[in-house]
């Protein structure tokens, strides 16, 4: 068996890079819920896509969210402490494109209607769900952050068919029935 080198010419570590292509190619596999997560308050409003948010505990109402530390967003989020997590629907394929990087704040915000629950952070108009927080602690992962939230309040939208990320692509999800 031949043995790869733990870095190469340049320094960089290869065996991590491949274990981090691996798990990459598995977490592909990994079908998720698409997310729009936004913010407001005085450090402003800021908003990215999110397929890592997860369900909690139903007592106290609870979820999490990872985001990365080199996120543009980053900043804005940790001094806020509130978001909203916006679960998008089947045909907001390019809202999720746009919240999902490079593109201006305010260009991303402008292409959508926006109201508030209670915390103030932008509450999608058309989401399937809205879940509005507040972060009550962080835990520093890796290269992620993971924001546990209590849900304070929670938005119903119109039962219309899901959206997932599966295989590196949107899908559309059909209601059962
Ligand atoms: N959890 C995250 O931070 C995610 C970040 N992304 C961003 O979108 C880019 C394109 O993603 P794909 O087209 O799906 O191809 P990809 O090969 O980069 O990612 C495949 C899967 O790996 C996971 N993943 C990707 N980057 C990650 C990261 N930095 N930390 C933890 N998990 C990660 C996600 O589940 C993703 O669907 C990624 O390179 C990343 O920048 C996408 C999905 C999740
Ligand atoms: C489908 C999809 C899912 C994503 N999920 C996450 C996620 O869960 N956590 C995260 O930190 N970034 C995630 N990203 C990447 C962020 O949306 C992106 O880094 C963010 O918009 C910040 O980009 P910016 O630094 O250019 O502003 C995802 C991107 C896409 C397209």
């Amino acid at each position: 068996m031949q043995m790869q080198p733990a870095r190469n010419a340049a320094g960089e570590g290869v065996v991590e890079d491949a274990a981090r292509r691996e798990f990459r190619d598995g977490m592909a596999r990994l079908a998720a819920a698409v997310n729009i997560v936004t913010t407001d308050g005085p450090a402003g409003r800021a908003g990215f896509t999110a397929s890592a948010v997860c369900s909690v505990s139903d007592s106290p109402p609870s979820l999490l969210v990872c985001l990365n530390r080199s996120a543009s967003v980053y900043r804005t989020f940790k001094a806020n402490q509130v978001l909203c997590v916006n679960t998008l629907a089947h045909g907001q394929e390019d809202l999720a494109l746009l919240f999902g990087g490079r593109t201006p704040m305010e260009e991303r915000f402008a292409a959508a209607s926006w109201s508030s629950l209670e915390t103030g952070a932008p509450a999608l108009a058309g989401a399937l769900a809205t879940f509005d927080c507040r972060i009550t602690e962080i835990v520093e992962s890796g290269t992620h952050d993971v924001m546990f939230c209590e849900v304070l309040a929670v938005g119903l939208g119109e039962s219309l068919p899901g959206l997932i990320y599966f295989a590196r692509r949107f899908h559309g999800v059909a209601i059962p029935g």
